[in-house]
């Protein structure tokens, strides 16, 4: 039975790993420049095993009467010193050249892949044993021991290439260890070997595919280095004797010749750039390919590339929302007001709509709280407003205001100016989000130094004060503890000090308690409450929790399917809820229930983005259901009291659909 169980899960996973596959040589078929250099590689390897047939005259044929001749029609590339054709000892030189760069590259991945597959997969003292042979390998110098083994084995090229192979596998050792070691942490490698394959098996399906990636770019990268070698023990005079040609002679030749025939440099060199170039190029877009980038063009790198697609929608409104989609009026001026964000991820060649015209005001000193479901949209409205989003997203917004500033119109540059100074981040996992090679007091210095512009000393005394407003005592122990030796509480803390240090107006929390246990949450909420009240900063917290969002927020805005379903200040929406999903969330939730009370769940799940109803999104699970919840969009229409809510039961909503 589990013979038939690992049959079908094996099958899968050869779908999985073909699909996979298809989609790395896709996207590597669509990079131009990987596509030209390897067309460009395979004509010259082609030129060269087939040099008896292609060459116009033997690699060794003289005709001193014409020396050191200009590209004609009988030598396409002109003659050297001796009148021999260029072109013929090019396509002969290459074969020694070409087979030299096969015989260290083969040498190299042989050594680099199993030696770093083994001390990825065995650890231990295989482990320890392989990165110590590594580290030798690394302190020996190679251009000396190359000239040894050459000295010792009489100029013999095959054994210079081998040795080269040798000294370039550390990096691919080590390249492949690392990867391995990633791989191996993972979950699904763990539940591989619960479902019982073999090392074998997961080393096949697992890590290989996984490792494949940076593997083949650091192969190519030392494909192209063996060509530059190869060719340079030949321009030593170290390797092929003359007059059998190599390319790395052919340069000498030409060096010799510099004055009278400069050109005789240009083929011999523009060979070996070619063939480097394009071995690079080719290890560029691999490592593209891998990271599932479709184009190796320069663009790909450039943090412009980062940059989402941000558009200003002008739109008029439809005549349901003319009845009042704004949502508050008599409050002061908003910190930040966004008006109908959505954002689009790339979901094959087109884009999957994820937040949904989501609009919302925070004002100054005003504490937001996001709830939903998971994967109702809330982190996405978040990373929208922040423009930091997932590769190819595509941001539309009709107005995204911060302090005045129409966010929409802002270039890349002044948006980062507006990052950690105006608007301030927190995370989920403080840990992960502060760097594991420096002390917390470094970083924290650093981030004073940059948005405060302060000197070595003020910075200092600006990040220890900053400790003490969060309540973390011994600023200078602290300071000088690694994010490894702190407590998730003393981290938050620091995550949040790090965000202070911009002085913003508007601190954006994702789930900043989730991970702390129950009394350190009720401290940094506490922590929150007080800076905000010390320093009028606004707070928008993205949660889960009921309990937080009462703790410590002014109002609330439930997400459901990627829309707002209701907004209203937190007391009204915890005692008076509107919008059956709301209901729904607060009945499902521990707070205001009664100790052992038995907490209701609400059936079915969030309908995923792509595959939104045309009608009410909560429609499939909501009791009160009719039948004009499932024909047309539902608008926000607001109520009273600061009181939005999207559900035709809700009367104002009612009279804005009529
Ligand atoms: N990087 C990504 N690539 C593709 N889809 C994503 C990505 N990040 C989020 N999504 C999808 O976007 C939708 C909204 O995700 P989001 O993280 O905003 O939800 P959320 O309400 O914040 O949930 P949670 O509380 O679990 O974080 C989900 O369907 C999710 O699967």
């Amino acid at each position: 039975m589990s013979a038939v169980i690992e049959g079908a899960s094996a099958d899968a996973e050869l779908r999985a790993a073909a699909e996979r596959d298809a989609g790395f040589l896709r996207r590597l078929a669509r990079q131009p420049l990987t596509v030209g250099s390897a067309a460009v590689l395979f004509l010259v390897v082609l030129a060269v095993v087939f040099a008896p047939l292609l060459s116009p005259s033997g690699p060794m044929e003289q005709d001193l009467l014409n020396i050191y001749a200009l590209p004609s029609a009988d030598h396409l590339l002109g003659t050297d010193q001796l009148g021999r054709d260029i072109l013929s000892r090019m396509l002969h030189g290459g074969r020694v050249t070409l087979l030299g760069v096969v015989q260290a590259t083969t040498v190299c991945t042989l050594i680099g892949m199993t030696l770093g597959l083994l001390a990825g997969t065995l650890q231990g003292g295989v482990e320890v044993l392989v990165m110590r042979v590594c580290d030798v390998l690394l302190a020996v110098p190679g251009l000396v021991l190359l000239l040894v083994v050459l000295a010792i084995f009489g100029q013999n090229e095959t054994a210079a290439m081998i040795t080269l192979g040798i000294i370039m596998s550390p990096t691919l050792i080590r390249v492949v260890y690392s990867a391995t070691v990633a791989v191996r942490e993972e979950p699904y490698v763990a539940g591989a070997r619960v479902a019982g394959l073999n090392s074998r098996q997961i080393i096949m399906r697992h890590i290989l595919p996984a490792v494949a990636g940076p593997a083949l770019t650091q192969i190519s990268l030392v494909a192209a280095l063996a060509c530059l070698v190869e060719a340079a023990i030949g321009f030593l005079g170290l390797g092929v004797v003359p007059p059998n040609p190599s390319w790395g002679n052919m340069v000498t030749d030409a060096q010799q010749a510099i004055v009278l025939a400069p050109w005789m440099l240009v083929p011999s060199g523009g060979i070996i750039a070619v063939v480097a170039l394009s071995l690079t190029l080719i290890g560029n877009g691999i490592r593209d390919a891998y990271a599932g980038r479709a184009s190796g063009s320069v663009s790909a790198y450039s943090w412009r590339a980062l940059t989402p697609v941000v558009e200003r929608e002008d739109r008029r409104p439809a005549p349901a929302e003319v009845k009042g989609v704004e949502l508050e009026t008599d409050r002061p001026a908003p910190v930040l007001s966004v008006k109908r964000l959505s954002l689009d991820l790339p979901r094959g060649r087109s884009h999957v709509r994820i937040v949904d015209g989501v609009s919302f005001d925070v004002g100054p000193g005003e504490a937001l709280g996001i709830v939903g479901e998971s994967g109702c949209g809330k982190s996405m409205t978040i990373s929208g407003v922040l423009r930091v989003v997932p590769m190819g997203a595509r941001v539309v917004a009709e107005s995204i205001g911060f302090r005045g500033v129409e966010l929409t119109t802002l270039g890349e540059s002044e948006m980062n100016a507006v990052r950690g100074t105006g608007i301030a981040f927190i995370s989920q996992e403080p840990i992960s989000s502060l760097n594991p090679a420096f002390t917390v007091g470094h970083q924290l210095q650093e981030a004073v130094r940059l948005h405060r512009g302060t000197g070595r000393a003020e910075s200092k005394a600006v990040a220890h004060d900053l400790m003490s407003r969060v309540r973390l005592p011994e600023a200078e122990v602290v300071g000088r503890k690694y994010p490894h030796e702190l407590s998730g509480g003393m981290a938050q803390r620091i995550a949040i000090a790090r965000a202070l240090a911009g002085e913003p107006d508007l601190l954006v929390a994702d789930e900043p308690t989730t991970a702390l246990d129950v009394s350190v949450q009720a401290e940094i909420l506490d922590l929150l409450r007080d800076l905000r009240e010390q320093s009028g900063m606004a707070l928008i917290l993205v949660t889960h929790d009921w309990g937080v969002v009462a703790e410590a927020c002014d109002r609330a805005m439930v997400m459901y399917a990627g829309e707002v379903v209701e907004t209203a200040p937190v007391r009204d929406l915890v005692s008076n809820p509107h919008h059956p999903y709301t209901q729904a969330l607060l009945r499902s939730s521990s707070v205001g229930a009664e100790p052992r009370q038995l907490l209701p769940v609400i059936s079915g799940s969030v309908p995923a983005p792509g595959s939104w109803p045309t009608g009410c999104r909560f429609a499939a699970r909501c009791g009160l259901v009719q039948d004009r919840c499932l024909t047309a969009p539902v608008p926000l229409v607001p109520t009273t009291g600061g009181v939005s809510a999207r559900c035709v039961l809700v009367p104002s909503t009612l009279e804005a659909v009529r």
